[in-house]
């Protein structure tokens, strides 16, 4: 073992011997595969009887130490005795590692667990041994704290001289220097995704004091002990709670995505988004429908919740500063009561692990940031919501039920994305890097915003969409719903009677948590049409004066970066920004419609996105004057990030026989398909000389395998143009405006009809 240190730790030994400080405490991290390669004798005594266990690792490491010493005749260093072995990394068995708090059977066992922290008490000093002298022979014992007893130190009660005496008086003869005392803190442990009451105090030591905050997640190796509980009363029955004595402690705080998606479940969005690739919108528009089934269209509103779910992107420049952009937006959802704004927020909270529910009423400022609690004399840093939903959302119904002063708590929170805390001598700051989805109905029915939601504007500035839902009396709306209710599971299995249509709540678990690692980047044109948008809102004057700050276009890259995240594109494209843009002017209502959309619209699911959208692209794009605006062609191939960009040789030949290019039925299945950029070529590629197209068609047919990248090179050296695709074939990718919903989610095979 001490060879094994030598060869994989030697530097970490040096960096411990190089320390200045003896009195130092050091954690020393070790692998348990390895200690099973080295010693499999250890790594049995490590889970068989831990404590000893950890005790030889520690004396290993001492005897590494001086080794290296006299190995290395070096005078500075000096042998660190304050080391601890701590050990991760234990095999995924049962036996050892667990997703479920231990169980009274596990006392004394080495195991591996992970959970949330939502409580943190106090660092403190604590005396964990004391000597004693006998009056009468002046024999030195020593008292170790008893952990079961809550550290207590009884005084011996008979002298353990073994030349027998028989004194009974002793004094203290130590001091609270560091050889008797270390540092000590207890944090409270929550399974995740489980009921508060599932907890469990973790005691760390030493150097593990201080590494956490609550709010979170951890992944913890350490030894299940009893203890008697702090509140137990002389005379009362003994109250036992079981604690973990830390021994290793990692803090997962990176939000990224959650295990939940495996390669089959990858696959098979894989060949989804394959199959929606010509027409994403209506992809996108068969997850909007399988997102919260019960409640019958709200379009609109699911469409923003499942914007708002999906977030914007990360990014980790050259030259990092550590300074975070917020890149999860917040909705508010306002309206009228029994529109089904609830449901919205509790299905939310089903597809996000991480995700706290809590209701306005009572809500306080302490409950949703964080609180110091006195607890059995010791002051503790309590995890309110938004704290505990660091890395998802924390849905707030009721919004407006809170007091001013409590939302007021909500401001640093929602934009810097920490909680400051300085209570009982308690300064520190909590993260709460999560989306806000709160739902409230109108306080009047006033023009003004600011006055009709009753809100102070720096809040209703931090909110990326509002989005008001009325309960519009309409007879034809009202028998659809009615039907819908009453007639559900009839209309639900006639759209779902395709089992590729419908998406259960495990798979949009699974897509929600996939595309947090997509990260996509905004193009040129997206960019110039938000910006044109945010200039606009900028100069209207009937614009709500707290919806039309800078945050405006921070929140339209953060939205439209979270819509193209949606799709699964590696680009913002206009389309992404479009949609975007007709999001927040329904949410304005259409006395503030600077657009003039019709918001009506929206109400329900078009039968065919793509129309609609080509609809609203054509009024967004006029009023902005950018009608001549298209995407990059570059860009149009980076998306989606799966798609097999290989075609079939007879496709790829297709592409370039301009004389049947005028009339081209393409047969469409989820089969054979073209490929996006055999489309794309197809709509695009101007040959420039016969002779050239001729050379290009038998370069296709000697390499069956050729790749898109060999289409681009030849294109490339052969010098040809790429035409951009006049705006009103290239709105979208989804420019197939002859197909229908009903085709699409019915059949196998289209027959379209590309009007070129
Ligand atoms: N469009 C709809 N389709 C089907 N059911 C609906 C629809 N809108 C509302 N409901 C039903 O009406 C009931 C009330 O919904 P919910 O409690 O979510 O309303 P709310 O907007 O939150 O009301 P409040 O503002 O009073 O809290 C629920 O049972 C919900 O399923």
């Amino acid at each position: 073992m001490i060879a094994y240190l030598l060869n994989k730790h030697k530097e970490k030994l040096m960096k411990i011997l190089e320390d200045l400080d003896s009195t130092k405490h050091f954690g020393f991290a070790l692998m348990f595969v390895e200690i099973c390669d080295a010693d499999p004798k250890l790594a049995n005594s490590i889970l068989g009887s831990p404590e000893e266990g950890l005790q030889t690792c520690d004396n290993l490491i001492i005897s590494a130490q001086e080794a290296l010493i006299t190995q290395t005749d070096n005078k500075i260093y000096t042998l660190k005795k304050n080391v601890h072995a701590r050990v991760f990394g234990l095999p995924t068995c049962p036996e050892v590692h667990r997703t479920d708090l231990p169980k009274p059977t596990d006392l004394g066992s080495f195991l591996q667990l992970s959970g949330l922290i939502v409580k943190t008490a106090s660092m403190k000093v604590l005396e964990y041994r004391r000597d004693y002298e006998c009056i009468k022979c002046k024999y030195k014992m020593t008292i170790y704290a008893d952990h079961d007893m809550n550290y207590s130190i009884n005084p011996p009660t008979f002298c353990k001289n073994p030349e027998i005496c028989k004194g009974i008086k002793f004094k203290v003869v130590s001091t609270l220097d560091s050889t008797h005392c270390k540092d000590y803190q207890e944090i409270k442990m929550q399974e995740e995704g489980k009921t508060v009451s599932n907890h469990m105090w973790l005691i760390l030591e030493n150097d593990l004091v201080d590494v956490c905050k609550p709010g979170s997640t951890v992944t913890v190796c350490g030894i299940v002990r009893n203890r008697l509980k702090k509140t137990h009363v002389a005379g009362r029955p003994l109250l036992i709670e079981m604690t973990l004595l830390v021994n290793h402690l990692q803090v997962n705080n990176d939000v990224g995505p959650s295990t939940v998606s495996t390669i089959e479940r990858n696959q098979q969005f894989e060949s989804f988004w394959y199959k929606y690739r010509l027409y994403p919108l209506y992809g996108r528009d068969l997850i909007l429908r399988s997102f919260c089934p019960q409640i019958y269209g709200m379009y609109m509103a699911k469409l923003a919740v499942v914007i708002v779910l999906a977030g914007g992107s990360t990014f980790h420049e050259e030259g990092d500063t550590n300074v975070r952009t917020r890149t999860e937006p917040h909705l508010l959802l306002v309206g009228d009561p029994g529109t089904g704004k609830s449901e919205l927020l509790r299905f939310a909270s089903t597809i996000i692990p991480r995700s706290v529910r809590v209701t306005g009423i009572t809500s306080t400022s302490a409950g949703l940031t964080a609180a110091a609690v006195h607890e059995n004399g010791d002051w503790h840093l309590e995890a309110g919501a938004l704290v505990l939903a660091d890395g998802g959302i924390c849905c707030i119904d009721e919004f407006n039920s809170m007091k001013e002063h409590d939302r007021n708590s909500l401001l640093e929170a929602m934009e810097q994305q920490t909680v400051s805390v300085a209570k009982a001598s308690i300064v520190t700051k909590l993260n709460t890097r999560c989306s806000i989805l709160a739902a409230m109905n109108h306080k009047n029915s006033s023009d003004n915003l600011t006055e009709s939601l009753g809100l102070s504007s720096p809040l209703i500035s931090r909110f990326d969409l509002i989005l008001t839902v009325m309960d519009k009396r309409d007879d034809d709306w009202d028998e659809r719903v009615a039907d819908y209710i009453l007639n559900g599971c009839k209309y639900r299995s006639k759209f779902f009677e395709d089992k590729n249509n419908k998406w259960s709540l495990e798979m949009l678990q699974a897509y929600f948590s996939l595309i947090k690692s997509v990260n996509p980047k905004l193009s040129d044109a997206a960019n110039t049409v938000l910006a044109a948008y945010y200039q606009l809102q900028r100069n209207n004057s009937i614009s709500s004066k707290s919806r039309t700050t800078i945050r405006l276009l921070d929140s339209l890259v953060r939205l439209s970066q979270a819509h193209a995240r949606l799709l699964q594109h590696k680009t913002v494209l206009i389309m992404d920004a479009v949609v975007v843009i007709s999001l927040i002017e329904y949410g304005i209502g259409k006395d503030e419609n600077s657009m003039g959309l019709d918001t009506e619209y929206f109400k329900d699911y078009p039968v065919d996105p793509t129309e609609s959208y080509n609809k609203i692209c054509e009024t967004i794009l006029s009023k902005l004057n950018l009608l001549g605006i298209q995407d990059d062609g570059d860009n149009c191939d980076a998306f989606p990030p799966h798609v097999d960009h290989k075609m079939s040789l007879k496709r790829k030949s297709d592409c370039f026989n301009n004389d049947e290019r005028s009339s081209t039925k393409l047969k469409c299945n989820s089969k054979s398909v073209e490929t996006e950029t055999s489309v794309a070529l197809k709509k695009t590629t101007v040959i420039k000389s016969d002779q050239k197209k001729e050379s290009l068609k038998n370069s296709y047919e000697k390499h069956e395998s050729v790749s898109d990248n060999s289409v681009k090179t030849i294109l490339e050296q052969s010098k040809f143009q790429v035409r951009k695709r006049p705006l009103d074939k290239v709105k979208s990718f989804a420019s197939c405006s002859s197909f229908s919903s009903e085709s699409i989610f019915d059949s196998e095979e289209h027959e379209v009809d590309f009007d070129l």
